[in-house]
C-alpha cells in the first residue's frame, strides 16, 4: 500500500502482535513519508496505539518488520528510538509542574558543563537554548523562566510539542494531541504541528478527530479490528468515505 516513490520516513510490513488471545495488530502494512504529517484513524481499540508503540519502542512486533530511514529497527526500548531521532508528544501532556519551561525542555537530556567526569548543569546554556527552541517554533509561551504550572492546556501542549521537536527529532509522534484543550488552544496546536511538517519534521497524528485528521494530515490510513484497512491521500477522500471506512460500512 505504498503511495509515494520517495523513500519512506518509516516502513511498516506485515507487523503483528498479540496480547494472549487479543490480535492487537494483524498484518499491518503502511508507510509514513517524508516532510508530510500522516494521520492513524480507527475506532476504539483497532491498534492505533499498540502500532505507535511498536514504532516508538515500547513494544516490539512479534512478527513482520520496521524500517526506519530505510533501516530495518530493533528498538529494545523507548530511549534506544529516541536515540535514532524518533520523538512521542504522549496524551498525558507529561510535564513536571514545578519546574520552569526550561526545566521541562530540558528533563533527562540536561546540558552540563565542566572537565572530565565533574560535571554541572549548565543553566545558562540551557535557558538560552530554550529560548532559541521557543522562538523556532513561534512557541507564545510567557517566558522560558515560568514555572510550568502557571500555563495553560494549550501553552504546556506547545512545551511538550517544542520539546519533541527541539532534539534534532527525524519523526514526531502525537497521540490525541489536542483531547483535552479547547477551541482556541486546539486551533494553536495545529498551527505548530503545521509548522513543525513545514520546518522539516515528519509527524504522525493518532486523533479522534475527524475535522483535524482531514484539516493536518497529508495521508490518512485507517484501521480496524487490528488490521489496516486503507491508505488515502487526504486530499482524495472525504471525512465520510473515512468514517465508512472505519466502521466497516465501506471496504477499501
Ligand atoms: N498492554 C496490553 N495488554 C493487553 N491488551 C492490550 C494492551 N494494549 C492494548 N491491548 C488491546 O489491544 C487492542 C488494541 O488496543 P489499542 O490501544 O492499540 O487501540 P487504539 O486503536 O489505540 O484504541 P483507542 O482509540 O481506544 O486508544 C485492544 O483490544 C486493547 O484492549
Amino acid at each position: 500500500m505504498t503511495t509515494t516513490t520517495t523513500q519512506p520516513i518509516v516502513d511498516v510490513q506485515d507487523v503483528s502482535l498479540s496480547f494472549g488471545n487479543v490480535k492487537a495488530l494483524q498484518n499491518v502494512s503502511l508507510t509514513l513519508a517524508p516532510g508530510e504529517i500522516t494521520a492513524i484513524v480507527g475506532d476504539n481499540g483497532a491498534g492505533k496505539s499498540t502500532l505507535v508503540r511498536c514504532i516508538s519502542g515500547i513494544h516490539r512486533a512479534q512478527s513482520g518488520s520496521i524500517r526506519f530511514d530505510g533501516e530495518e529497527t530493533h528498538f529494545r526500548n523507548p530511549e534506544d528510538a529516541r536515540e535514532k531521532g524518533i520523538e512521542t508528544v504522549h496524551q498525558n501532556l507529561a510535564l513536571v509542574d514545578d519546574l520552569t519551561v526550561w526545566q521541562n525542555l530540558f528533563l533527562n537530556r540536561e546540558l552540563t558543563r565542566g572537565l572530565g567526569p565533574i560535571r554541572f548543569l549548565d543553566r545558562k546554556a540551557m535557558r538560552q537554548e530554550a529560548e532559541r527552541m521557543v522562538s523556532t517554533l513561534a512557541v507564545n509561551v510567557p517566558a522560558v523562566k515560568s514555572k510550568v504550572r502557571r500555563l495553560s492546556g494549550g501553552q504546556r501542549q506547545a512545551v511538550s510539542i517544542c520539546r519533541a521537536a527541539g532534539f534534532s527529532s527525524r519523526l514526531v509522534i502525537m497521540d490525541e494531541p489536542t483531547a483535552a484543550l479547547g477551541v482556541q488552544e486546539t486551533a494553536k496546536v495545529e498551527q505548530l504541528i503545521l509548522r513543525l511538517r513545514d520546518d522539516g519534521h515528519p509527524v504522525l497524528l493518532i486523533s479522534h478527530n475527524f475535522s483535524q485528521v482531514m484539516r493536518l494530515s497529508d495521508q490518512v490510513w485507517v484501521m480496524r479490528a487490528g488490521r489496516c484497512v486503507a491508505g488515502r491521500r487526504t486530499s482524495e477522500t472525504t471525512g465520510d468515505e473515512i468514517v465508512a471506512l472505519i466502521t466497516g460500512s465501506r471496504e477499501q
